[in-house]
């Protein structure tokens, strides 16, 4: 377990990161989600021991990082997979790594092979590609057996078949009950392997919760309809107290609605429905929306404006 208190760094004028509490639980992955310049990577170091905070606190199983003996034990961490002294050969970086932690030097071998990486165990990491790297900075984080692990930006870079390792990997490490930590910009990649999120944006906490309920409370859900009788069908859902926004191209929407009522609103009145199905908003769209206000660095684009109307009450109580 990790446990963040009232963590703050400041550099100068600059708040880094603000009075940030959360924690991250054994048995599943938790996504750390936040906007280019959030804050993530100043919270990963400051949890290692690399960054002192300016206030707060950081506890990996109710111990502070440098009071641990042999830290690559209880918590490895890929943070930069480029930190690798360049000369050495792959082999011989995780020896010095698990020499100078009482690590024993069979669990080198046991590593590289986890990541793939034995048949070029013995040649120099300056001459491995991006993905290389990356498997070789995991296998460093793997090396003490740890129960804490954190990834920073772990796919960066990797082709789909490297994506997919490590989204299983991180998966059963957390099957395993240990707590996993991950940072990533891939939001379709984080829907897919993440349970639970911590979202932060300009230092600040902006949610820690579970990644389905991020997504519900962050997006719109709502029932597409298509239909050659759209005005029969506006009549009678507008009939019914059901809102529906036109969406262009004929197509109808329906806030919070439910297809099983709208279907049988439908047959009840013989009218013929192409298409009925419930949407829900994606990761992305979910994470763009609550982080909009707290985006350091934006881009501008024109977007075409919202042409709705709408019908009637919102049969869902909700405005
Ligand atoms: N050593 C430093 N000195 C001054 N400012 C810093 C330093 N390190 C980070 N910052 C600033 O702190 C803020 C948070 O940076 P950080 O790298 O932690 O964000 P991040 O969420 O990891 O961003 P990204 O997603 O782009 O990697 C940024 O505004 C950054 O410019």
């Amino acid at each position: 377990m990790i446990e963040v208190e009232g963590l703050t760094k400041r550099y100068g004028d600059k708040v880094a990161v603000n009075n940030l509490s959360f924690t991250v639980r054994p048995g599943i992955v938790t996504g750390f989600l936040g906007p280019n310049g959030a804050g993530k990577s100043t919270t990963m170091r400051m949890m290692l021991g690399l960054d002192r905070p300016t206030a707060g606190d950081v506890r990996i199983d109710g111990t502070h990082y440098d009071r641990l003996k042999d830290p690559l034990t209880y918590i490895g961490a890929l943070l930069d997979a480029k930190a690798v002294h360049g000369g050495r050969s792959a082999f011989n970086h995780l020896l010095c790594l698990a020499q100078s932690n009482g690590i024993p030097r069979g669990r080198v071998h046991e590593v590289l092979d986890t990541v793939g990486l034995t048949a070029v165990a013995r040649k120099k990491a300056k001459g491995f590609s991006l993905g290389m790297g990356q498997r070789l900075g995991i296998a460093g984080a793997l090396l003490g057996d740890p129960r804490i692990l954190m990834f920073d930006e772990p796919v960066n870079g990797l082709d789909p078949e490297g994506i997919h390792w490590i989204r299983n990997l991180m998966k059963s490490l957390a099957a395993q009950g240990r707590t996993v930590f991950v940072s990533s910009h891939l939001m379709s990649e984080m829907a897919l392997t993440a349970e639970h999120l911590v979202v932060i944006g300009q230092g600040r906490l902006l949610a820690d919760t579970t990644m389905a309920d991020f997504i519900a409370r962050n997006s719109r859900s709502f029932v597409r309809i298509r239909t050659p009788q759209r005005e029969r069908l506006l009549d009678v859902l507008h009939g019914a107290g059901v809102t529906v926004v036109e969406s262009g191209s004929g197509v109808l929407e329906v806030d919070g609605g439910k297809p099983e009522t709208i279907g049988e609103l439908a047959a009840r009145h013989q009218i013929v429905l192409h298409e009925l199905s419930p949407q829900q908003a994606s990761l992305e769209e979910a994470f763009m929306q609550l982080t909009a206000e707290s985006v350091e660095y934006h881009a501008h684009s024109e977007t075409p404006r919202d042409l709705r109307r709408s019908w009637g009450e919102d049969w869902t109580g909700r405005g």
